[in-house]
């Protein structure tokens, strides 16, 4: 928090400046220029010693209290800006603007530049692959408006939903920055602040105004409404909009978004659900461990350019439910590797970041080299349309098409732009010589000092008689007249003596100085003309050159902006790039184009587990044994058993990633493959204690089981692994086989449910649309070592081998030798009570009855004598309160549940 002292009067007046500008950035470190270091002071110092170490110094004191600083050297700071950002933080740097001369008191300063998580553009802090988006959210009565935009990419989004499906927004945007309205800063629910792991900006409620956001969108997208953008109707997102944009402006000094050229309203019915825990679950963009790679994008990511890989990511993140675009993506797909992916692989090598450099000419920010990129691009269009199988295919043809270069923009930076600038504009030597003659003739000036200099030099030997005279020029003394300590006698009268050094003497002359002043000034006057070109052809690149400045500079008007046209050019690159890399991948990792069908379900022959298998590959695993998957109508739950490392978890997995690949429109790991309409692929997949957000094990279990049975439909797929493990087994029992009963007669889900509880296989005799397998096994050895086949088989598991994989953890023998043992005890009495035991197995009638589709048997009625030992051995004097409401939950659990047509 900021040092806001009542009186800054008591403070120095270095640090009351200081106070002042912190004020107005309360939530960003302050970077504070004070010669060659940005200091960081109180708060802000110790906050950056914590984060990054950086050394506490105490210098001085203000108003009665030490001064706390840290400092970042400022050749450094990019740096330590990036891993700042990569924190989370904000930096505001404030720079020295007034003239350190001519100041009385402390020179002024202000904070130029604002570097926050969602807003940075610069390209040394992006992620090359994955786009960086700001999201501001906004809550009225339970229903939530987003608002977002990449501000490096142009991509502005609007949605809105309940408050139940926030966690699935915000994990699948994954904002790098989440702005609240600062009364709302403990809005988010603890699930919504488990998917989410953005730096959180509160922002002043008053910015998120339904009326200020519609202003502000229409504006930038130069409409009188949002009608066109399907957005007219959604007040709350458009609130959020009003802060997001206005954040986003302030952050980038004030500069127009011009590059933001669309809206794109998402509506989560349009997409395939992918709750948070399944995209966790699957791994798709990050491992279960939070790193980058193995997952499956990291799999699929063969692109050449950022704009690919960026593609990817939201094609993964954003499947969509109707398959057009996905049937488009799998025939180019197939056209690519027909026509071989290569040469397109190859020609989009020496591509620029097209959409980021779209971005930064928008925000002014671009670099000479960065439009020197872009020219190159520009002119490899040709090349690469050359590179593109022949016309036939719909989605290659548009994507070819719109591979195209504006000529006056291409004409404008081959004129105008020098052929290898330098990276600063300082530098000097941006603009190519020939555009502009004032420039010509003031480099022209700069420049012929070398030959002024050489015939001042055989002049001034001449006139002196001083054989060794040299005329030089160096960056602290300017231009000089060197002699050696003992020619020094020999100085005409008209040489000034400007230093001494210890074998020689340096001095000027008028001519000398007229000429110094004359070619300073021009490099000066140089560079400042190179600096008002630079802007004009910004202001040529964005559509807003004035008319006047055309005219001067002999350029045509460009129209429309051409930022639009880099927009669609960068939107064809990205696909092109991204359809390469799948296409590369289905090739090499010879996958096959599976097949969309109306009925739901799945039929998957020979799949395999993209990830694993590439994993076993690589590290000489042996190879990966493809299985087959059949979800339809008829069998529509798969419950798996079989034992530990078997490969349960990898079946389930992989069905759900084939499902996945498909929709997006990629060829998969099978051999043959077909797939239903799919609205949701949910997992409830074994997981780590949920501890930062105080949920145990089967509390965070239980939540996931009970979104997915609220949520799942006939079009989902639902992956359930181990249900029930977090309790007692008894309660873990009657709950997994409940939920498996749920899901198969109320959600009618595709259902993979693997389960160690063998009694629950019995379900397959009541549940017509459920299937037993196993992934098989067997022992070898005098040892009776296990084996695991990882092959998927009809019917349920004979044994779990539980002790078997101990073993092979490396378990102690005398361990094991006792496990055995109690084991064959356990089986042995299990074998003499089954009858009483049996407590899940379905009453005779039922079993009796023939199988229909819809049957469920109903759940057995306790012995009431169960109900009446557990009331005797109450003795309520002895129980605390506590106690007392589990007795009751007890009894209440045993109670004979209520059917309809018993009494
Ligand atoms: N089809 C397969 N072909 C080859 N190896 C496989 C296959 N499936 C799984 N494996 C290997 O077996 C390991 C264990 O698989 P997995 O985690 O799926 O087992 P599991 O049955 O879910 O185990 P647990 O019940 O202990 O969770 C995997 O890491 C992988 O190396």
């Amino acid at each position: 928090m900021a040092i806001a002292p009542p009186d800054l009067s008591a403070h120095t007046p270095v640090m009351a400046q200081y106070l002042r500008l912190k004020a107005a950035h309360e939530d960003a470190l302050l970077f504070f220029r004070m010669g060659d270091f940005y200091e960081l002071f109180y708060e802000d110092a110790r906050r950056a010693n914590a984060l990054l170490d950086l050394t506490l110094t105490v210098r001085g004191q203000s108003a009665g209290e030490p001064v706390v600083m840290a400092g970042v050297p400022v050749h450094a700071v990019e740096s330590y800006l990036a891993k700042f950002i990569r924190l989370g933080c904000s930096v505001a740097i404030a720079e020295q603007v007034g003239d350190v001369a001519s100041a009385k008191g402390p020179v002024e300063r202000q904070v130029v530049r604002v570097v926050t998580p969602g807003t940075v553009t610069d390209s040394e802090l992006l992620d090359e692959r994955a786009d960086t988006l700001l999201l501001a959210a906004h809550r009225r009565r339970g229903r939530w408006g987003l608002a977002w935009l990449g501000l490096s990419s142009g991509r502005l989004g609007l949605a809105e939903c309940g408050e139940a499906e926030l966690p699935g927004w915000l994990a699948r945007l994954a904002p790098a920055e989440l702005l609240l309205a600062a009364d709302e800063a403990q809005a988010l629910s603890p699930a919504a602040q488990a998917a989410c792991s953005a730096a959180l900006t509160r922002r002043p409620p008053w910015g998120f105004d339904t009326a200020l956001g519609h202003r502000k969108l229409c504006a930038l997208l130069h409409v009188q409404n949002l009608a066109g953008h399907q957005a007219e109707a959604l007040g709350l997102a458009q609130a959020a909009a009003g802060a997001l944009l206005a954040y986003a402006e302030h952050t980038s000094g004030g500069r127009a978004l011009a590059h933001v050229q669309d809206l794109q309203v998402e509506q989560a019915s349009a997409l395939i659900e992918l709750p948070p825990s399944t995209l966790r679950n699957l791994e798709i963009t990050q491992t279960l461990r939070g790193e980058k790679a193995p997952t499956l994008l990291s799999l699929l990511d063969r692109c050449v350019t950022g704009m690919g890989s960026r593609a990817l990511r939201l094609w993964l993140t954003h499947p969509l439910r109707e398959r057009t675009v996905a049937r488009g993506r799998q025939a180019a797909i197939g056209r690519l590797i027909a026509h071989g992916p290569e040469p397109l692989r190859e020609a989009l090598k020496g591509i620029s970041d097209v959409e980021r450099c779209a971005a930064r000419i928008a925000l002014r920010q671009v670099r000479p080299r960065e439009l020197a990129g872009l020219r190159s691009t520009l002119l490899a269009l040709p090349a690469l349309r050359e590179a593109l199988p022949p016309a036939g295919d719909a989605l290659l043809d548009s994507l070819a098409a719109a591979l195209h270069a504006e000529p006056a923009v291409l004409d404008l930076l081959q004129r105008m732009l020098a052929a290898e600038p330098p990276v600063l504009l300082r530098e000097g030597g941006v603009i190519a010589p020939g555009f502009d003659a004032t420039l010509d003739t003031l480099r022209g000036l700069s420049q012929n000092c070398d030959q002024f200099l050489i015939d001042l030099e055989t002049r001034e030997r001449a006139r002196t008689g001083i054989p060794n005279l040299r005329v030089q020029f160096n960056k602290v003394h300017g231009f000089h007249i060197e002699v050696t300590a003992g020619q020094t006698g020999k100085v005409p009268a008209d040489y000034q003596r400007r230093q001494t050094l210890k074998n020689a003497e340096r001095y000027t002359t008028p001519e000398l100085k007229a000429f110094e002043d004359q070619a300073l000034s021009a490099q000066e006057r140089a560079l400042a003309r190179e600096k008002w070109l630079w802007e004009r052809l910004l202001d040529a690149l964005l559509g807003s050159l004035e008319t006047e400045d055309a005219q001067a500079l002999g350029l045509a008007p460009i129209q429309p902006a051409p930022l639009a046209a880099l927009g669609r050019l960068a939107q064809a690159l990205a696909g092109l790039d991204a359809l390469a890399a799948l296409a590369e991948r289905a090739a090499t990792l010879n996958w096959c184009a599976p097949v969309f069908v109306a009925a739901p379900g799945l039929q998957i022959e020979a799949g395999r587990h993209p990830v694993v298998e590439a994993r076993l590959a690589e590290t000489g695993g042996g190879p990966f044994m493809p299985n087959d998957c059949r979800l339809d109508a008829k069998t529509r739950m798969l419950l798996i058993t079989g034992p530990n490392m078997g490969g349960k978890s990898t079946y389930m997995r992989q069905v759900a990633l084939i499902a996945l690949l498909g929709a997006i429109g990629s060829w998969v790991p099978a051999r043959r493959c077909q797939l239903g309409p799919l609205d949701a692929i949910h997992t409830r997949i074994g997981a780590a204690d949920d501890l930062a957000n105080a949920q145990s094990t089967f509390m965070l279990e239980m939540s996931e089981a009970a979104a997915i049975l609220h949520g799942a439909t006939d079009q989902s797929l639902v992956l359930m692994d181990e249900i029930g493990r977090g309790t007692s087994t008894r309660d873990g029992l009657a709950l997994a086989r409940a939920i498996a009963r749920h899901l198969h007669e109320r959600n009618r889900a595709c259902t993979l449910f693997a389960t160690h509880y063998f009694e629950l296989t019995a379900l397959a005799a009541h549940l017509q649309g459920l299937q037993n397998v196993h992934v098989a096994a067997a022992q070898t050895g005098e040892h009776e070592d296990i084996v695991f086949l990882h092959e998927i088989q009809p019917g349920p598991a004979s044994r779990s081998y539980g002790v078997q994989v101990a073993r092979l953890a490396g378990m102690p023998p005398a361990v094991l030798r006792e496990a055995r043992a109690l084991l064959e005890a356990i089986d042995q009495r299990e074998a003499a009570e089954r009858p009483q035991i049996e407590l899940f197995a379905a009453p005779p009638e039922a079993e009796a009855e023939p199988v229909q589709e819809v049957h469920v048997a109903p759940a057995p009625e306790p012995a009431p004598a169960a109900l009446l030992a557990a009331l005797a051995a109450i003795e309520p004097d002895q129980l605390s309160p506590r106690e007392a409401l589990a007795a009751l939950y007890q009894l209440k659990s045993l109670q004979p549940p209520h059917t309809p047509g018993k009494p």
